[in-house]
């Protein structure tokens, strides 16, 4: 088969284009580097290097499917800069489908986010939850999931939105070679802690401890991106014409910050310092997800699933693979 890898040259786009090729799949890869970078296209790989929202100069009627990753994914920082959420998320998926329906391209899997529903009212969520994002973020990923069911509806597409929880972890592919988190700036909580740990950064600090949960700090559900990343191969068998399936990929587990932020200095064996600030903007305070439905309809069953070994396969990217 041929794909469209949309933001290839990211985290998670970069290694379901590795497990692509892994299974013998033609992999072109639509980027625009803004924040991922053309290194990490793995080999085998063609990078065409231009927004997505330009999707309609790559795309023509030999690609069997387009898996959508591109766009911008910092919660906190689409409260201050919403601008440049709403065009590269939200434009962005519009004009991906504009193209696909003009090249006549009939499936898609979309990374979608539990920042769809914002602070649940009830724990683990299921997919049909109220949608209530907290951050402009999960507002742009909403919206865009809304623009594929009308696609849907209107058109036939064939079409899955996977809700990730959080995402962390690393890869290591067939050659050996370690994939793994390694955003510019970073904003996520594990490879933070890992500068604290490796004295990139003197302390960790803590974005406040007066939710409302047990130990005051937010709960998160944390899935390694293999898994993940085995959701989006059976999501591509899934997919249906005239369907838009809609799964939350999570593993049902909520882990607060101080909790991960203790398995970071167990796993690497360094006791750095932690700075509690205030809470920033957007985050809600607990986020676990029921992934029954992927389990049942997509017979996903992640295997790597404890926090530990997330960690672990984190920091052995962070020590010795980053790029
Ligand atoms: N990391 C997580 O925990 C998480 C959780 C839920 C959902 N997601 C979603 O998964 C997807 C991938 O996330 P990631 O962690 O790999 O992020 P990432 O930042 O590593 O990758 C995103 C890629 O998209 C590219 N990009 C951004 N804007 C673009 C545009 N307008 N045109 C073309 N390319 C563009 C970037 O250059 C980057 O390579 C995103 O859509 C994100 O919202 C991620
Ligand atoms: O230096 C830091 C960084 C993060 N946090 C906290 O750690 C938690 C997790 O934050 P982060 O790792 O940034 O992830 P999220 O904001 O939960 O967002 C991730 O997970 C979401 C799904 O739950 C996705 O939608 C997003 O794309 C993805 O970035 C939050 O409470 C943060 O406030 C800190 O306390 N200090």
């Amino acid at each position: 088969m041929k794909y469209l890898v949309t933001g290839g040259a990211g985290y998670i786009g970069s290694i379901v284009a590795t497990m692509l090729l892994e299974e013998g799949h033609d992999v072109v890869v639509l980027d625009d580097c803004s924040t991922g970078s053309a290194e990490r296209v793995p080999a085998g790989a063609t990078l065409v290097r231009k927004p997505v929202q330009q999707a309609g100069d790559v795309l023509d009627g030999t690609f069997d499917a387009v898996l959508h990753f591109a766009g911008l994914i910092a919660a906190g920082e689409s409260m201050s800069r919403p601008d440049i959420y709403w065009e590269a998320n939200t434009a962005g998926t519009f004009a991906l489908l504009d193209a696909m329906r003009e090249a006549n391209v009939k499936t898609l899997v979309f990374s979608s986010t539990a920042a769809v529903y914002g602070n649940p009212t009830e724990v683990p969520i299921k997919e049909e939850a109220a949608k209530a994002p907290t951050s402009t973020y999960g507002a742009t990923k909403l919206s865009s999931d809304m623009a594929i069911a009308s696609e849907v509806t209107a058109y036939g597409l064939a079409a899955v939105s996977l809700r990730y929880f959080n995402v962390v972890g690393a890869y290591r592919d067939q050659g050996g070679l370690w994939h793994g988190e390694n955003h510019e700036p970073e904003t996520h909580i594990i490879p933070i802690a890992f500068d604290a740990a490796s004295g990139k950064r003197e302390s960790f600090g803590l974005f406040g401890d007066d939710y409302p949960t047990p130990d005051g700090t937010c709960v998160r559900d944390y899935i390694h991106v293999a898994d993940l990343a085995d959701a989006h191969l059976l999501a591509l068998k899934a997919a249906e014409a005239g369907e838009h399936k809609i799964y939350n990929l999570g593993n049902g587990n909520g882990f607060s910050n101080k909790e991960v932020v203790a398995t970071v200095k167990r796993i690497t064996g360094v006791d750095f310092p932690v700075e509690i600030g205030p809470r920033r903007p957007g985050d809600p305070a607990e986020l676990v997800a029921s992934s029954e439905r992927a389990k049942t309809e997509l017979g996903w069953k992640p295997s790597r699933d404890t926090l530990d070994r997330m960690v672990a396969d984190a920091w052995e990217y962070y020590q010795h693979a980053r790029r």
